[in-house]
């Protein structure tokens, strides 16, 4: 008798699940594309190995670039999942995003999707609406010129302090994993044009009074291990020795932000133009509005978070894609060589000219964008329109609640907007008409990112700095000795969606 209780319950329960699985997928008019238990995204999901039916995988977006639009034979697509049942628009079609962007009261940002980013404080990007507004006009003025041409400077200076005080006359310099050059890089550009803190190759290791950690420590923990706080409760952060020194990690940082805030609160005035200075004096000359302490850790924390993966990974991408591709080396170096000569350092009003520098990591950004999905959530019943293989026109109906996530590989793969869209040709960007509208990887509108300055300086200023005095070359191994090129790609280029494109 229980059993068959039981197996009617089990019966009524997965009739249910069908039915909003159903009603789902026919919200979005019964578009084509994934027809999934799991969500790749959602914490199952991302356990479970991508299977058709199953889960399409953490990897999705990067894997299928525009592959799944093909075959649907359209620019948006609907993913439908069964647990939790919703559809989630996928979008690859240029008007329709730019639609999106621009209309932030009717796609506003899904905030409960960032919720995990809000350990440290409320902040910019996990925010919507007034409070979001508040939090952009007091920190946008902190990405300034004056910031950009710190950021240069200061670039330089690390590159410099590398070659001299690390490299020496090594002829050649080996790394095994790119990213153990890059991931310093931006953690030491961060540090100083974010944070006002300098810091070197040799770390200084004495620990201040009342610290169990130096700063360059605690900042290199967090930015390494975001994700593990974002994943574990506090409980699970003290059973290992690794675990416990990332919570470490945390509260030093949040100890040493606080005695900054302390600090420049009580000293007289100086000019700095840091992201942390400048995000303070514009708090200080705000009347009533002024963000509290626990907003203010957030948000510069969230500058740190935001702005050091994405951009040590993209340089690192950059020089895999320079090596496996020598002759575009070649044109940048001489490019580089054409704007300012080699014997001395270039400054911060020449980076405008080193546009090849520029095209190179547009490039790199359009194959492997950071943020390969930017949420966004409809607020109100409506429709995107776009078009199919035969070019004709389609209506999708959208209604208030829906997922619309801008998927940037299917928009950078799109061969509507890009002709040859799996080569690296950095010259296509040196082309007056490229399609802006198709290239998102700072997403656009009112949310696009605040630091694409801070990024493209500081990137520009590396590559130029490296290319300019190093060949870069995929080590040569012995096992790999026989692999095509298309093989040595592949392995070079391997990517896995994180926080970000890593
Ligand atoms: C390769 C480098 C970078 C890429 C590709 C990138 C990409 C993005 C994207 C796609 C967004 C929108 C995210 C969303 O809608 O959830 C964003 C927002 C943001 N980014 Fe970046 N970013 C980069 C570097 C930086 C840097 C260096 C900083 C700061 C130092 C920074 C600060 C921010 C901030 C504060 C926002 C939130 C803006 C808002 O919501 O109003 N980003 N970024």
């Amino acid at each position: 008798m229980l059993s068959r209780i039981v197996a009617t319950l089990a019966v009524i329960y997965v009739l249910k699940r069908i039915i909003t699985f159903r009603r789902a997928a026919s919200s979005v008019g019964n578009l084509g594309g994934y027809r999934v238990l799991f969500n790749g995204l959602s914490p199952i999901g991302a356990l479970l190995k991508r299977l058709p039916g199953l889960t399409q995988g953490l990897n999705h977006a990067l894997e299928d670039k525009y592959s799944i639009h093909e075959r649907v034979g359209c620019d948006i697509v609907a993913h439908v999942t069964a647990f939790p049942p919703v559809a989630h628009l996928s979008l690859a079609d240029a008007q329709a995003i730019k639609e999106v962007t621009i209309s932030r009261a009717k796609f506003p940002k899904p905030v409960d999707v960032y919720k995990p980013l809000l350990f440290f404080g409320h902040n910019i990007v996990a925010s919507e609406g007034e409070t979001w507004k508040r939090y952009r006009k007091i920190t946008a003025p902190a990405f300034s010129d004056r910031n950009n041409k710190l950021v240069w400077d200061e670039t330089i200076a690390i590159m410099n302090d590398l070659f001299e005080n690390v490299w020496g006359d090594k002829e050649v310099i080996t790394v095994d994993h790119c990213r153990d050059l890059t991931l310093p890089i931006a953690l030491f550009v961060i540090g100083v044009a974010g944070f006002g803190r300098k810091m070197t190759w040799k770390e200084d290791n004495v620990i201040p009074t009342g610290h169990r950690m130096t700063f360059q420590k605690s900042l290199s923990i967090v930015s390494a291990n975001t994700l593990a706080k974002i994943i574990l409760p506090d409980w699970a952060m003290r059973l290992t020795e690794k675990t416990r020194e990332i919570a470490l990690g945390f509260d030093e940082l949040k100890a040493y932000m606080l005695e900054m805030i302390d600090a420049r609160q009580k000293s007289q005035k100086v000019e700095r133009h840091d992201l942390f200075s400048s995000l303070l004096e514009a708090n200080n000359d705000e009347d009533g509005e002024a963000l509290s302490t626990d907003e203010l850790i957030g948000n510069i924390f969230i500058f740190l978070l935001a702005g050091h993966e994405t951009t040590a990974h993209s340089l690192c991408f950059t020089f895999a894609l320079l090596a496996l591709y020598p002759d575009e080396q070649e044109k940048l170096y001489q490019h580089i060589k054409s704007v300012t000569p080699i014997s001395r350092v270039p400054t911060y009003e020449e980076m405008p000219l080193l546009t090849q520098s520029t095209a190179v990591f547009y490039e790199t950004l359009r194959l492997y964008p950071p943020v390969p999905i930017i949420p966004k959530r409809c607020a109100e019943d409506t429709t995107l329109t776009t078009t199919n293989t035969q070019g004709e026109t389609v209506v999708i109906p959208v209604a208030k609640g829906t997922s619309v996530d801008i998927y940037t590989p299917a928009l950078h793969y799109n061969p509507k907007y890009w002709e040859d869209p799996h080569s690296f040709k950095p010259d296509r960007f040196l082309k007056p008409d490229w399609n802006r509208d198709a290239f998102l990887p700072f997403s656009a509108g009112a949310r696009a990112c605040l630091g694409r300055k801070f990024f493209e300086t500081e990137g520009i200023a590396t590559l130029t700095m490296l290319v300019s005095r190093y060949k870069i070359s995929v080590k040569e191994e012995p096992q790999f000795a026989h692999e095509t090129f298309e093989q040595r790609k592949e392995r070079v280029m391997k990517c896995n969606f994180r926080l970000t494109t890593t």
